[in-house]
């Protein structure tokens, strides 16, 4: 999904200057699905380069000023920085550096194309490029990540020290082992031998009880740990937009959450233990030095090779864990929709179809874990072969020093235990350098969402004040959705919501009175023109104190699975009896929650399955209510309830607006006819507005919306 911003910071870099990805991300306009070339090169030309969008053959791609952006696959953005010797060289924001011979990068970025002609992104720096200066990413590091750990040092403390105990227990051993065979056997003294079994029993038990203690330490502090790396991850994004919510798929923020395990296994599982590993590893080479030096040296030899063999793996385990987690958050979604959609799905009889759509998803990820296997089998029977053959070498070494004279046969058992040993901690320090790796992705991964602008950024000054005059006026206010090539939903709109007053907003289906309201609550940001509340920019006030005052109820209001109480007072601790009293009366809902058994403290089901839309309407109603902010917000709240309840309702909610700023969407003429001023859309634009009967006298646009319920009123 970042694949255009990643693009274009590369070839920003390459032209020596850095911009932060976030920058590169709000400017490339990123929507829900994704990013277009336009906004890649509307992005571009922000930022000083000349861009120059074309459809291009393969032999006319050798001619191109390189680097360019190229349309990858139909589906994706990579940058092509060099060819040479027909050999195409890429830097894909998923999949590192890649070498294609030309055959294989033609069938790649012409995949599906029309007359063999490929999309890219020709860009040459302007002197502008240059003026500006570099912006640096303030980076979530491993120091900062430590900090985690430091909070728990008591604990790490008591892991360090019994690991160091146990490594001791572990150094004896190879020691005891020696004088059964060199002191015990060869004066065949029984009690000696017995008095040796008997240490290494206690040492057996000691090192079992002190794996017991580690298991559970280790426990507490990655639980903890990993609670606070996921509260850390949730409060940052409780402070982004609302807008990020539209452009984020839930699969991708599940991933995430779940890919921070990653950070937490090297925190508490590897890195600890690795301290030992490098200590033990010392240790235990020091003592094989004393041994024998020959077999220390085979032993060292046989390490590095065990470790760059390792190490070859490193990149493509990267591109594996990249790619991964764009199928695995794609099945998270797929899974989410599934679920969420059943009703649907069955209704219009596509089961088939959707399951197919998620089988296909199995079926990458099957390819993946393929891929992932081969890969570890390599590793693995590379390993083992290096392995095995260095405890071949080195029981021949020491079996030779036996017979030589230059050893004792206790010495060669001490050293074949120690060879054995040392593996462990090698095998530890491998896995220390895979999951360095893998926590180092996920932690570029929660980078990317901590380094997101929050909603109300702690460097700004905002008021927290609401002006005297509470009255809203727009300015001039054009608005379009962020996605390069969206047109404008609002055009030049100059309105004025009066103090205490009710404004109703009106118009076709699509018109964009939704987009007012949301624009109002500050999901978005205007692109031309502003609100004010009395004289002061809404932009200015703080969010939380401008959302304190606003009482909302959208079409999608959504509803906890929580009691009854707790979904009307949301947000309150201590619910205030006599305030619920009066909201469930004002939404007409009294009667209802009266009748269940438990009353306020029913339990609903999951997004209020179990209430019917009109009660569902009715309780969002009630949950405005209860708030009493002075700005009421409804976009079509009523719209589900039945004529009589809807009467009533309204006339609880005119007594209730008194006093109130009020703006109500809504198609039905009984909902906005009471209302001291109602504005009618059209395609964005205001097009009429005055009270009902003035709007109703004109015969307009009006007129003829409301014509078929005007007729049945008489
Ligand atoms: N998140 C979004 N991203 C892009 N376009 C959007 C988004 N939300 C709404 N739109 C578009 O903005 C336009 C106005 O939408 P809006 O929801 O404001 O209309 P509306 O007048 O409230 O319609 P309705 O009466 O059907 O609720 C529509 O064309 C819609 O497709």
């Amino acid at each position: 999904m970042d694949c255009g911003p990643a693009c274009l910071r590369m070839v920003s870099k390459y032209h020596r200057r850095n911009i932060k990805l976030q920058t590169l991300r709000d400017l490339c306009e990123i929507d829900r699905e994704g990013v277009s070339l336009f906004g890649i090169s509307d992005a571009a030309e922000k930022i000083g380069f000349r861009s120059l969008g074309v459809k291009i053959s393969a032999s006319e791609i050798r001619e191109a000023e390189l680097p360019c952006i190229l349309h990858w696959r139909q589906n994706h953005f990579v940058v092509l920085y060099r060819i040479r010797n027909k050999r195409y060289y890429i830097a894909d924001p998923g999949a590192g550096l890649i070498v294609l011979s030309e055959i294989e990068f033609t069938r790649n970025w012409l995949e599906m194309a029309d007359n063999d002609l490929g999309i890219a992104l020709l860009l040459a720096p302007s002197p502008q490029f240059y003026e500006q200066d570099d912006e640096r990413e303030p980076n979530i590091n491993w120091t900062f990540l430590m900090r985690y750990l430091v909070s728990y040092r008591k604990l790490a403390f008591q892991l360090l020290f019994s690991l160091g105990i146990g490594s001791l227990f572990q150094l004896i051993t190879p020691f005891l082992t020696q004088s059964i065979v060199d002191v015990g056997i060869n004066t065949r003294n029984l009690s000696f031998v017995y008095i040796i079994i008997i240490a290494q029993s206690a040492l057996i038990v000691g090192r079992v009880s002190l794996e017991f203690i580690k298991s559970w330490i280790l426990l507490h502090i990655s639980t903890r740990v990993n609670i606070s790396i996921l509260t850390d991850f949730l409060i940052k994004l409780m402070k982004l937009p609302i807008s990020f919510f539209d452009s984020k798929m839930t699969g991708d923020i599940m991933q995430r959450m779940s890919d921070q395990r990653n950070i937490e296994i090297f925190l508490t599982g590897s890195t600890l233990p690795a301290v030992f590993s490098m200590f033990n590893l010392l240790v235990f080479s020091v003592v094989l030095a004393h041994y024998n030096l020959y077999i220390f040296l085979v032993f060292v030899i046989s390490s590095f090779l065990y470790i760059g063999w390792i190490w070859l793996f490193l990149n493509q385990r990267r591109i594996l864990n990249y790619k991964s987690f764009e199928v695995m958050s794609r099945n998270q979604s797929s899974m989410v929709q599934l679920i969420n959609g059943m009703q649907e799905i069955k209704l219009n009889n596509c089961e088939q179809q959707k399951r197919w759509e998620w089988e296909h998803i199995q079926a990458r990820l099957f390819k993946f874990n393929v891929k992932t296997l081969a890969l570890n089998q390599y590793q693995q029977g590379g390993a083992t072969l290096i392995n095995e053959g260095k405890n071949l070498l080195i029981t021949f070494l020491s079996a030779s020093a036996v017979i030589h004279g230059n050893l004792t046969l206790g010495a060669m058992v001490a050293i074949q235990y120690i060879v054995g040993q040392l593996s462990t901690p090698i095998e530890q320090m491998l896995a220390f350098i895979q999951d360095f790796q893998s926590a180092k992705i996920s932690l570029e991964r929660l980078n990317e969402i901590h380094q997101m602008r929050d909603e109300e950024p702690i460097e700004k000054l905002f008021n927290h004040l609401i002006p005297e005059n509470k009255g809203i006026s727009i300015n001039k206010l054009t608005f379009r959705y962020p996605g390069a090539g969206n047109d404008p939903v609002l055009e030049n709109i100059n309105l004025y919501i009066p103090q205490g007053k009710t404004t109703a907003i009106v118009g076709m289906s699509g018109s964009g009175k939704t987009t007012i309201l949301k624009l109002l609550l500050r999901f978005y940001e205007p692109q031309e023109g502003d609100i004010k509340v009395g004289n002061q920019l809404i932009g200015n006030i703080s969010y939380k104190t401008w959302r304190n005052q606003c009482g909302v109820v959208m079409q999608d209001g959504f509803i906890f699975s929580d009691s009854i109480e707790k979904n009307i007072a949301v947000g309150d601790e201590h619910p205030d009896r006599s305030k619920l009293d009066h909201a469930v009366k004002v939404a007409n809902i009294e009667s209802f929650i009266s009748g269940l058994p438990l009353g306020f403290n029913t339990k609903i089901g999951a997004e209020g399955n179990g209430l019917s839309q009109g009660q569902k309407q009715r309780l969002l109603i009630a949950r405005a209510v209860y708030k009493d902010p002075h700005y009421i917000f409804f976009d079509e709240a009523t719209n589900a309830l039945d004529a009589n309840n809807e009467k009533i309702i309204m006339d609880n909610l005119t007594k209730f607006f008194e006093g109130r700023t009020v703006i109500i969407v809504a198609h039905r003429l009984s909902t906005v006819s009471n209302a001291d001023n109602i504005i009618l859309l059209n395609n964005g634009r205001i097009s009429e507005q005055g009270t009902h009967l003035q709007l109703a006298a004109l015969k307009g646009e009006y007129y003829n919306l409301v014509k078929n319920q005007l007729q049945l009123d008489g």
